[in-house]
């Protein structure tokens, strides 16, 4: 289900040195939708995320959130706004010499005065959250699949219970069965928590699996926005051979026969 508008970019340039990356990009995130971003390799989709989540200033335009200029934001109103937001970065990124239940806590660690012991429980509730077993909680990353290494990854993101999920190909690496269990893990979960999930990846099966819309990234900005099943009408040349490869076409086939 989604809703407002909850993040507006809005006439976004990026670039580093004279390397334009992104060039007059809009781009709207809804209240509790799960939204796909797609484009090709270095089209700007881990920028684009980044610029949101304040990790890269914007060299032009700006980020609305609820309306709001995050530019104008005070320091305190960024902090607690960005303890709303859990991410999940391509490589997982956990603390390889913490087990997967301190790495659970280690933004409750940051962020929140409370007993450990409470702590605890709450890391415990979120390793179960993501369908890992108490036991993986005393495990380090290094004795985990890549599978389970993602859900630890993504109970970290869930520690401080965000409003807002980004996920940096969440997907790669897992194999067809492990990667569409995650992303049925994902749906659950955005159903359940009432997530909006803002989503980066090249899985042509997560995209129909579990995205309310897809926006594609191409020519430096956002040249659709729309469900799956409009955009593969749209014409541009970069929409109709990523979607009418024999890869995009399997999944459209599935996405009719649903
Ligand atoms: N810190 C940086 N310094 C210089 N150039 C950068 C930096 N970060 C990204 N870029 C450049 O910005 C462009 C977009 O990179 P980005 O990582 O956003 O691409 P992407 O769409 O996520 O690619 P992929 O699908 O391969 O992960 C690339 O040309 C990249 O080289």
């Amino acid at each position: 289900m989604s809703g407002a508008p909850l993040i507006k970019v809005r006439g976004l340039r990026s670039q580093f040195g004279s390397h334009v990356v992104h060039d007059n990009l809009d781009l709207e995130i809804r209240q509790g939708e799960t939204l796909g971003i797609v484009g090709g390799s270095g089209s700007g989709k881990s920028v684009l995320i980044n610029t949101i989540l304040g990790l890269k200033s914007p060299d032009g335009g700006e980020i609305l959130f609820r309306g709001a200029p995050m530019s104008k934001m005070s320091g305190r109103d960024r902090l607690e706004l960005e303890k709303r937001w859990g991410v999940l970065f391509q490589a997982g990124a956990l603390f390889s010499s913490l087990t997967v239940q301190e790495n659970v806590m280690a933004p409750m660690r940051e962020h929140v005065r409370m007993p450990v012991s409470l702590m605890k429980e709450l890391a415990d509730l979120k390793i179960g959250l993501v369908g890992l077993s108490g036991e993986a909680g005393g495990k380090f990353p290094a004795e985990l699949s890549g599978g389970m290494k993602k859900r630890a990854g993504l109970a970290r993101a869930l520690s401080l219970d965000p409003d807002i999920l980004f996920l940096d190909e969440p997907t790669a690496g897992l194999d067809p069965i492990g990667a569409s269990a995650f992303d049925d893990l994902i749906k659950e979960l955005s159903e359940t928590l009432n997530l909006t999930v803002v989503m980066i990846t090249h899985d042509l099966d997560s995209l129909h699996a579990i995205c309310d819309r897809v926006a594609v990234i191409a020519d430096k900005t956002i040249i659709a926005n729309a469900p799956l099943d409009v955009l593969t009408r749209n014409p541009h040349p970069w929409i109709q051979e990523y979607f009418g490869g024999p890869r995009g076409r399997a999944v459209l086939r599935q996405a009719a026969e649903d």
